[in-house]
């Protein structure tokens, strides 16, 4: 298994390429089951989920063609010859379960595994099936899998109120409504920015779609969806990660294709930490302010709050803020496992519950660590760049599922990071 080595060596300077992003594209992808016209995705992500996605639907009857070295997919579901999403794909990622409602829609049945818990928390899909059986669906659930079939006539529009914000069921729901027949309402829906990138994908497809981007999206069922050309909108979780780098080594960044409106309230806390964030016609630069960085209070909530995607490496900043911060993580019940990590690295932390107290220290020392989810590896890695000595960051297979070239990208920076052992092809 490959391992990451970095050696902490003073401030970084230069720019990085931020990607298309990784949750957008999971979501784009499976649109193409709605309809049997081509859909292309430029600026996506080479990333092992954006394989697995593929994967899966090839499994299906898709054709999914990488071009440009992975930077634009065309993805075309003339005929699906196959509606069963299996369980040796679907356990790979959980983003999976976003076949079940264009499948549905579009063909009237589909059999997908569920997806099961992962490290980060229990992660049940009870919210995807609610809103689909809202609009007429017929749901069995046998032997691990949903077994799905949609009322004579096709699905039927719904007002569906979730009671709690789900990215990946608004999705579900979003999708499904496309081609159902009527209105439907989704409330309390969610407002990440990937949801409004598959509504405008989804607009120019064909489909009627009203709200996105606020807590009520209307959807006005058409018959069919078309093909289209859709940029995926920039990865701010890739973004937030890379602009913690000179946050945490010092020096200054350039974030390219960066925008503040993806990152507002992380940009905010960088703030009150101390941290400056300049908008130029290019992306973002970053750059601490005078002196060490302060602690500050992060509460982790749907967008617009703060993401919990970004909660890890904003751990790994304040390890060696001035003073005593308090994270709440709020959205995952078990998404602190890199805290043992970083205690390892020398950093001074508390978890209890929901809460992780850390207490700044001035200075981590570099350590073998293990990586145990996609973000936690990457705040391993951003705490060893400012860690004195080497830190060497195993099981970063995790690390693949959502960076390209992080080891490029970094050096690119004037970071001493390398990849060994059976090195990956992309970097
Ligand atoms: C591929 C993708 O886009 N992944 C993102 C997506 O995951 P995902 O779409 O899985 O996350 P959700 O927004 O659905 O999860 C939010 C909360 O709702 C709960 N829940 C969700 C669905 C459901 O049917 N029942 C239920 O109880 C979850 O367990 C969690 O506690 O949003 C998360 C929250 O921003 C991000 O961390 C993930 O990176
Ligand atoms: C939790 C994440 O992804 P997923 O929902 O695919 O597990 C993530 O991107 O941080």
């Amino acid at each position: 298994m490959d391992q990451i080595i970095v050696r902490g060596n003073g401030p970084l300077k230069g720019e990085i390429p931020i990607a298309g992003a990784k949750n957008a594209c999971l979501t784009l992808m499976p649109a193409t089951l709605l309809t049997d016209q081509p859909l292309t995705l430029t600026n996506a992500p080479r990333l092992s989920d954006i394989r697995t996605m593929t994967e899966l639907l090839q499994s299906l009857g898709a054709e999914v063609a990488s071009l440009q070295e992975g930077q634009v997919l065309a993805l075309s579901s003339h005929d699906l010859n196959n509606h069963t999403a299996d369980y040796d794909i679907v356990r790979k990622m959980r983003a999976s379960i976003l076949v079940l409602g264009p499948m549905l829609a579009r063909d009237g049945h589909a059999i997908v595994s569920l997806p099961g818990g992962c490290a980060i928390g229990a992660r049940p899909v009870d919210l995807h099936l609610r809103a689909l059986e809202a609009m007429g669906a017929d749901l069995d659930l046998r032997e691990g899998y949903v077994h799905a079939k949609a009322p004579a006539g096709g699905l039927k529009g719904a007002v569906i109120d979730f009671p709690i914000v789900s990215v990946g069921a608004t999705e579900n729901a979003l999708m499904a409504a496309t081609l159902a027949r009527g209105t439907t309402v989704i409330k309390n829906a969610a407002r990440e920015p990937e949801i409004v990138d598959l509504a405008q994908c989804l607009r120019r497809m064909g489909a009627h779609i009203e709200g996105e981007g606020t807590s009520t999206i209307t959807v006005e069922g058409v018959k069919t969806l078309g093909g289209a050309t859709h940029p995926v909108v920039t990865d701010r979780i890739e973004l937030g990660t890379y602009m913690l780098a000179p946050a945490i080594c010092g020096g200054e960044v350039e974030c390219l294709g960066g925008r503040i409106d993806l990152v507002a309230a992380f940009c905010e806390k960088l703030d009150e930490a101390g941290i400056d964030v300049t908008e130029t016609d290019r992306g973002l630069k970053v750059a601490r302010k005078n002196g060490r960085v302060r602690a500050v209070d992060v509460v982790t909530e749907p967008f617009p709050g703060f993401p919990t995607d970004l909660q890890a490496q904003m751990m790994a900043l304040l390890c060696t803020a001035e003073g005593t911060s308090v994270l709440e993580e709020k959205i995952f019940e078990n998404r602190f496992m890199h805290a043992p990590e970083l205690i390892r690295m020398g950093a001074r932390i508390e978890v209890q519950g929901g809460h992780a107290t850390v207490h700044g220290i001035s200075k981590l020392r570099g350590a073998p660590v293990m990586a145990t989810d996609l973000r936690a590896s990457v705040s391993l890695i951003l705490a060893g760049l400012a860690a004195e000595g080497e830190t060497v960051v195993s099981r970063v297979y995790h690390l693949d599922r959502g960076y390209e070239k992080v080891v490029r990208k970094l050096r690119g920076v004037g970071a001493d990071i390398e990849r060994i052992k059976g090195a990956s092809s992309d970097e």
